[in-house]
């Protein structure tokens, strides 16, 4: 990846930034104010806006039709998630998605169904490396789920500080089980850390989804308040995050998260290989190939 940031010598209120990212041959051109630390990034597949007055990132998912993350949406989050850590001025980051009446369907499963090794393998490490950066970020995260958020989708959402949902017929969860694949176990860890073993137990193996009103009850969400809100309740709670001294609450997160993350750390490699072994059995590949039919078929 090549990075060039060219600043003008411009009086400061004519210095306007543009960085460009050369990713995988695609440019990524992004514009921002040098003077007030705005940057603005947009991609295929997100938008990263940080509002320099407040020091809060707004990191909004966008990829159509269901934000499924993919390997290359999967890449821009990793660069957005590790420019917003960069940037001096950030304090806290709101995780959402554009799409009406989707957080996140999680992993695109047309990356595990008959699968090409080398992307495979990549598109594993990629999603290894994105809840690493996110579940251990610096940074307050709050999601602001107004919409569907299951498996992957739930892992981001869990890997937040804080969740905000949206009252309504929205689904969040680990239904792994229900597409015939067993949730990794960086995953149940992180879903053990926010409802407890007994709970998390219960639901990986029913692939339970919770309605919004039960994720509050067990405390996989936080708060609950109308879809057009959400955005706004959690740059409320924002604020009383950063409050709060930021090394102490960083230290903290830490001492919370960080034997969890260190656990995959330790695994990568095995987790890679596990992964990939048990993704093109025979019998994975047809549970996988009989629920993208489903879904398909449900759509008439
Ligand atoms: C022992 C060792 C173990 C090692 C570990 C091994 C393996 C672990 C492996 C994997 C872990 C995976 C975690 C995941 O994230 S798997 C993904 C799970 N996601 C889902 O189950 C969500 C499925 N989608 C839905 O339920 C609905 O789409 C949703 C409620 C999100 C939205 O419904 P809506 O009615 O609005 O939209 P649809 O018409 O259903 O969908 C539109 C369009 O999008 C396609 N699609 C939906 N979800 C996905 C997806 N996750 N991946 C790819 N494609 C998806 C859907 O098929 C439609 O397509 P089309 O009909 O328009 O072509």
């Amino acid at each position: 990846m090549a990075v060039r940031t060219l600043l003008g010598l411009l009086r400061p209120w004519q210095q306007f930034r543009t960085t460009i990212i050369t990713l995988r041959g695609k440019t990524l051109v992004e514009h921002g104010c040098a003077r007030s630390m705005s940057t603005d990034t947009t991609t295929d597949n997100l938008t990263l806006s940080l509002d320099s007055k407040t020091g809060i990132a707004t990191l909004e998912m966008h990829r159509k039709p269901v934000n499924g993350l993919n390997l290359e949406m999967l890449t821009d989050l990793n660069i957005a998630l590790e420019k917003a850590e960069n940037e001096k001025s950030c304090k806290g980051l709101v995780l959402t998605s554009g799409l009406p009446k989707i957080f996140s369907a999680g992993l695109d499963i047309l990356e595990m169904y008959q699968p090409k090794p080398e992307r495979l393998a990549e598109f594993w490490r990629t999603l290894q490396n994105m809840w690493m950066r996110l579940y251990g970020s610096r940074l307050v995260t709050i999601a602001a789920i107004a919409g569907h958020s299951p498996a992957g989708g739930c892992l981001m959402a869990m890997s937040c500080d804080y969740r905000v949902m949206a009252t309504g017929k929205y689904a969040i969860g680990l239904n792994e089980t229900l597409l015939g694949i067993v949730a990794p176990f960086w995953f149940r860890d992180t879903m053990v850390n926010t409802i407890g073993h007994r709970e998390t137990e219960r639901a990986l193996q029913l692939g339970h989804l919770y309605g919004a009103d039960e994720a509050l009850k067990v405390g996989l969400v936080d708060h609950l308040c109308d879809q057009e809100e959400v955005v706004k309740a959690a740059t409320e709670e924002m604020s009383r995050w950063l409050k709060v001294n930021a090394v102490a609450r960083q230290l903290s997160k830490s001492a919370m998260r960080q034997a969890t993350i260190d656990k995959l750390v330790v695994r990568q490699e095995q987790d890679i290989e596990d992964f990939m072994t048990f993704v093109q059995r025979d019998a994975v590949q047809k549970a996988l190939g009989f629920y993208l039919q489903s879904l398909r078929e449900k759509r008439g």
